[in-house]
């Protein structure tokens, strides 16, 4: 799974904990929210209602029992327009009750004998009013008694009423505790469950994201501190991480690659500089190196070495014969043929044209260089063949030994090329030592 699918996965994971969390939440907060408010709707008024109405009921008591002892006509009215409007309460009281309270069988049995206890009072005080306001306040005296009991009834039928609402309250509070207790349960499981999951989430996160980036990471603080371009880097199954990966270990063959190829480059320019490109042989400008390196080693061991100066003879006339091409072919086969009567600790180079010089490695004293002349110039009596033509070339040998014939190289040279040009002079296809410097 790519690293940014597995980024969605992880935050849409968190979102949907969050969600769920949230939605619980607010489920618990409705729930309570619709007992408090069913509470102070329906339950509190209910009670009010009730106490109201047991006020209202001695109120009018209160009124019905002064009617009978009142003593003038305006304290009657004055009394009645109380009554009249403490019944009117009264009335729209019993309303409300019918709204709110009246909600099971037994409730609506206790409100039905409630309007009838309280209609019978109604009667007995309009009886007894009636009686008051005829000037017969001593027969409504008489009927008191049967009107006290009777408003004890419709008091205890109200205080049944207020007591059946407490109870109705006390069942709602423990509802609403049950569904908090419930919700608090609820709200704590999920917590678990959003805890549970968010660590299993970023131990996730830590393995499958962070520890892969924080290993490339090392990865490439190792590079840094010892770059090694041979180095691979760890190709993770993550598809930005493999991309990455993959894209380092490109670039460091890349790297190492054109790296090598430079150093290849290198190698061919520097051998161009110093090799023939005809033969391949070094050219002088190596040769002399290897002369100086040969001189300072034979000093180090006090040994001798021999260089020999050698020139083509009649290496012209194959040119001029057979042409340029011909003669190419001469000096290439001519070079092989030298290198072949060689060791390896002996070096030749073409200094120009028809001309070479053989430096013989350590221990070639004159009996050792008159041997490899000897060789060297029964190898040239063979034809070359060139287009299916034999080409005949000889070669004249002019032979100094260091440091007898000179000590440094630059008269060493020139005592072979001496030598080399007496050869020629005596006759050619032949070997000659330099003279010693004492008889030139
Ligand atoms: N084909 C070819 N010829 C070359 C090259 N370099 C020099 N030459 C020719 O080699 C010839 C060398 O001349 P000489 O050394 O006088 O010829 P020679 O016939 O060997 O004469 P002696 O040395 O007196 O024996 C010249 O004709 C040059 O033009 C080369 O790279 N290729």
């Amino acid at each position: 799974m790519s690293l940014s699918a597995k980024f969605l996965l992880v935050i849409a994971s968190l979102t949907a904990g969050l969600l769920i969390v949230t939605i619980s939440a607010f489920l618990m907060i409705r729930d309570v929210q619709q007992d408090t408010e069913a509470m102070s709707n329906h339950v509190l008024p209910a009670v009010e209602t009730f106490d109201a109405l047991e006020v209202n009921l001695h109120k009018n008591r209160s009124i019905v029992l002064e009617l009978l002892h009142s003593h003038s006509a305006d304290e009657v009215t004055g009394l009645l327009e109380e009554y009249k409007e403490a019944t009117n309460s009264t009335s729209r009281l019993l309303d409300e009750v019918r709204l709110r309270f009246t909600r099971t069988e037994s409730d609506r049995a206790l409100y039905q004998d409630i309007i009838q206890a309280r209609s019978k009072v109604v009667r007995e005080r309009t009886a007894i009013i009636a009686l008051v306001q005829a000037g017969r306040a001593a027969n409504g005296l008489e009927k008191w008694q049967a009107l006290d009991a009777d408003i004890d009834v419709v008091e205890g039928l109200y205080r049944e009423g207020r007591r059946r609402t407490q109870n109705t309250a006390h069942e709602v509070l423990l509802a609403s505790r049950e569904t908090l207790a419930s919700s608090k349960n609820r709200a704590i499981a999920l917590t678990l469950i959003a805890i549970s999951v968010g660590l299993v989430l970023a131990v996730t996160v830590y393995r499958k994201i962070a520890k892969p980036i924080q290993d490339l990471s090392q990865e490439l603080q190792v590079f840094q501190q010892s770059p090694d371009l041979n180095m691979r880097f760890e190709v993770r199954s993550m598809s930005e991480l493999e991309v990455i990966s993959r894209s380092l270990n490109m670039l460091m063959d890349w790297v190492r690659d054109n790296a090598r190829q430079q150093e290849m480059q290198r190698d061919m320019i520097s051998r161009m500089a110093n090799h023939d490109n005809l033969t391949g042989l070094p050219l002088w400008r190596l040769g002399k190196d290897r002369l100086l390196m040969a001189m300072a080693q034979a000093d180090r061991a006090r040994q001798n070495f021999a260089l020999m100066f050698l020139d083509l003879d009649g290496f012209k006339a194959v040119n001029d014969t057979h042409g340029h091409a011909a003669g190419d072919a001469v000096l290439k086969e001519v070079a092989q043929r030298l290198s072949q009567q060689l060791r390896h600790v002996d070096t030749v180079a073409r200094i120009g044209g028809d001309e070479f010089v053989v430096i013989l490695g350590p221990v070639a004293d004159e009996a050792v260089a008159r041997h490899i002349g000897g060789r060297i110039i029964a190898a040239l009596t063979h034809p070359i063949h060139f287009q299916d033509q034999p080409l005949l070339v000889g070669v004249s040998i002019g032979m100094a030994i260091y440091p007898q014939h000179g000590k440094d190289a630059d008269t060493l040279l020139k005592a072979a090329d001496q030598a080399m040009y007496a050869v020629k002079r005596a006759g050619k296809n032949n070997f000659a030592f330099a003279m010693d410097p004492s008889d030139a």
